[in-house]
């Protein structure tokens, strides 16, 4: 189960900003290995202040291993041919990380292996970064080169997904009046990307848009949307409408009730405990609009068995075709400068072999 991760605990924090900043796959940076640790060092106090005020840390850990560990029990039932089955959880720029869980599987003889991205919309700044990581990681020779691997790349309109995100939805709706709650915006809040990342042809924008156009058919259309994008950071151009400014526009409009719902990750981080619950709602409020979020995933049983599902869908896939990665996969953005992103792609095309 492949994830960004967030630190545990405050103290954390700079370690997590250091190894993000660290990633070119993310943010390529000049003298990356050097500017870094700089901006880290700049960025940190500020972050440890909204991990400090969401409880003291990220619960993305806790989350992954309750989803992995409920998925795998699942998976048992539903493709036994395969069974046992066991979650693992590699993280990009927390404990842990892809080498320490590569030993843990090597340990556990395991020679069968999915890599199953936990982001539900592709996009080369975070699951490409964990499979270029997986891939270099194999080079350097930290896998056991006789696992045979395929690739769960994206699975934002898989129905159980939808499924579940309809339902936190609809609860959400239900604190408002039935007289008016059709009048809700349900106002769907996603991380943004860097122009220069949309504009080299990466997928995730419309793949979060399918997402959002899946949800609201599955609503059978019941309120009017819109989707927004958050956290951008840095000065550079990103993906806008901005969420901050959307409240404030539907302020402007008159409009009174809103419902945020976090659409592109699947459990709770600093974006919705602390951008959304604390900065975004307050404002929204301090403008008139009452608002409340849609629950992040987190322990969903109805997501935990949407995940079950996509990976029996995945295995039975695999069991009939041998075919490791999905079609989509296999294209590079049309605007891609970045060399590990086609090697890592032939790798994991072969089922990860040498
Ligand atoms: C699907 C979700 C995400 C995408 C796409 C994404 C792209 C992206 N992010 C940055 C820069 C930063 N992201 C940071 C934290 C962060 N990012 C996501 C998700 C996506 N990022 C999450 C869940 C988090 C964890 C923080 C949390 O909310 O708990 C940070 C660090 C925090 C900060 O300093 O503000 C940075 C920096 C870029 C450049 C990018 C696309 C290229
Ligand atoms: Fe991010
Ligand atoms: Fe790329």
């Amino acid at each position: 189960m492949m994830n960004m991760g967030g630190p545990e605990t405050v103290p954390e924090t700079h370690d997590f900003l250091k190894n993000l900043f660290l990633d070119g796959d993310l943010i390529p940076l000049p003298f990356q290995r050097f500017l870094a640790p700089y901006i880290a060092r700049r960025r940190t106090p500020q972050i440890e202040k909204q991990y400090a005020e969401i409880g003291g840390g990220s619960p993305i850990l806790r989350y992954t291993r309750l989803q992995g560990e409920g998925m795998a029990r699942l998976l048992d039932e539903l493709h036994p041919a395969t069974a046992p089955h066991k979650a693992y959880v590699a993280f990009r720029y927390v404990r842990p990380m892809t080498d320490e869980t590569a030993r843990e599987m090597k340990a556990d003889g395991v020679k069968r292996a999915i890599a199953f991205t936990q982001y539900p919309q592709y996009s080369c700044s975070t699951t490409g970064s964990s499979l270029n990581e997986l891939f270099r990681r194999s080079k350097a020779g930290a896998l056991d080169s006789e696992i045979e691997w395929s690739v769960i790349d994206r699975w934002g309109t898989h129905p159980g997904f939808i499924e579940a995100v309809a339902q936190n939805i609809e609860k959400a709706l239900a604190k408002f009046p039935a007289e008016t709650r059709h009048e809700t915006v349900v106002l769907f809040s996603a991380h943004s990307l860097p122009m220069s990342v949309v504009n080299r042809g990466d997928p995730y924008i419309l793949e979060v848009a399918a997402s959002v156009s899946a949800v609201m058919d599955r609503l059978k259309q019941s309120n009017p949307y819109r989707l927004v994008w958050q956290s951008q950071v840095g000065p550079s151009a990103w993906m806008g409408m901005q969420t901050g400014a959307a409240l404030k526009g539907l302020a402007r409009l008159g409009k009174k009730q809103v419902v945020i719902v976090p659409i592109a990750f699947t459990s709770d981080h600093i974006e919705t405990l602390y951008e959304i619950d604390l900065e975004y709602a307050k404002e929204a409020r301090e403008h008139g609009i009452e608002v409340y979020r849609a629950d992040s995933l987190n322990d969903s049983p109805v997501f935990i068995r949407a995940l079950a599902d996509i990976a029996t869908q995945h295995l039975r896939q695999y069991s009939s075709d041998r075919r490791p990665v999905s079609v989509q996969l296999g294209l590079r953005c049309p605007g891609c400068t970045n060399a590990t992103c086609q090697q890592s792609k032939n790798w994991l095309a072969q089922g990860g072999r040498q």
